[in-house]
């Protein structure tokens, strides 16, 4: 899927060599920031989706920048929301909260560079079912910004070549998956392919339950209804009996 492959692991701007070189810093004066990193994505022909990482477009001092300009939009959307940010004490400071809120916070995913992964190689040739979960998933809808909240489970079948990493780089990269507005179809591909790209196993299955506050909190507000979906790979996809084993092994509610 274009766009969908995670960002390879280097510093968020130092490697310009692949991209046009950048106009002088002196004539970016009074361009907004983000115009200035979405013309770099245009000229380097890279998709830049809401759940697209976008790091390494990112200058030094650039995500600072842009904090100051969401401040500033936010600021407007409430006033044009006729909100009283002056008189009120409580949406005073509002704007400037969602905006480190979305891009320090939340939607983090999209400006930081993927956590560091350390691999281990496979030494005792380990060959038996490994699942992981639950993880905990906190998200967002890309419609309506919503918040998306669930748990994932992700089953490995490693070989001898595969790759052992930490437990905890599951529920790391997890995070950097989903820190960003998604759709859940698309946000397990995204996962299972950092995870197929970082270990190599035979076989990996990725679960994930999850409830759309796009539809609790608003719309058809149904606060029980919950996604489930999942991305079987390799062996999963092969050996029946392997899927029905990882799949019993989740808690009742999502087999
Ligand atoms: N397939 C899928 N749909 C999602 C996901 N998250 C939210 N949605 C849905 O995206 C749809 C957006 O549809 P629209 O018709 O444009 O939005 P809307 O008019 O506000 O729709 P309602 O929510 O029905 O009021 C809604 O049906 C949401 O429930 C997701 O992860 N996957």
């Amino acid at each position: 899927m274009a766009g969908c492959s995670p960002t390879p692991s280097r510093p968020a701007v130092n490697d310009k060599q692949d991209r046009p070189s950048l106009p002088d810093p002196a004539s970016d004066e009074g361009i907004p920031v983000s115009v200035r990193i979405r013309e770099r994505l245009k000229a380097a022909e890279r998709r830049f989706n809401a759940n697209d990482n976008i790091a390494e477009f990112i200058e030094p001092g650039e995500l600072e920048a842009m904090l100051d300009e969401v401040t500033e939009k936010m600021e407007a959307v409430l006033q044009s929301m006729v909100i009283d940010t002056q008189g009120d004490h409580n949406t005073a400071s509002t704007a400037r909260r969602v905006a480190k809120m979305y891009i320090n916070e939340v939607f983090q995913g999209r400006y930081v560079t993927p956590p560091s992964i350390t691999e281990f190689p496979n030494a005792e040739h380990l060959n038996e079912l490994m699942l992981v979960g639950p993880i905990t998933v906190r998200s967002a809808c890309s419609h309506h910004l919503c918040p998306v909240i669930g748990k994932l489970w992700i089953g490995i079948m490693p070989n001898k070549g595969t790759n052992v990493i930490g437990l905890s780089k599951y529920a790391r990269l997890a995070e950097w998956v989903m820190g960003r507005p998604q759709i859940q179809e698309e946000a397990v591909i995204q996962l299972a392919n950092l995870i197929e790209q970082k270990t190599r196993p035979d076989g990996l299955a990725v679960v994930m339950e999850a409830t759309h506050f796009c539809m609790a909190w608003r719309g058809v507000k149904d606060l029980d209804s919950r996604m489930i979906n999942s991305v079987m790979r390799g062996v999963f996809l092969k050996d029946m009996s392997l899927r029905r084993e990882f799949l019993a092994l989740l808690p009742r509610s999502t087999n």
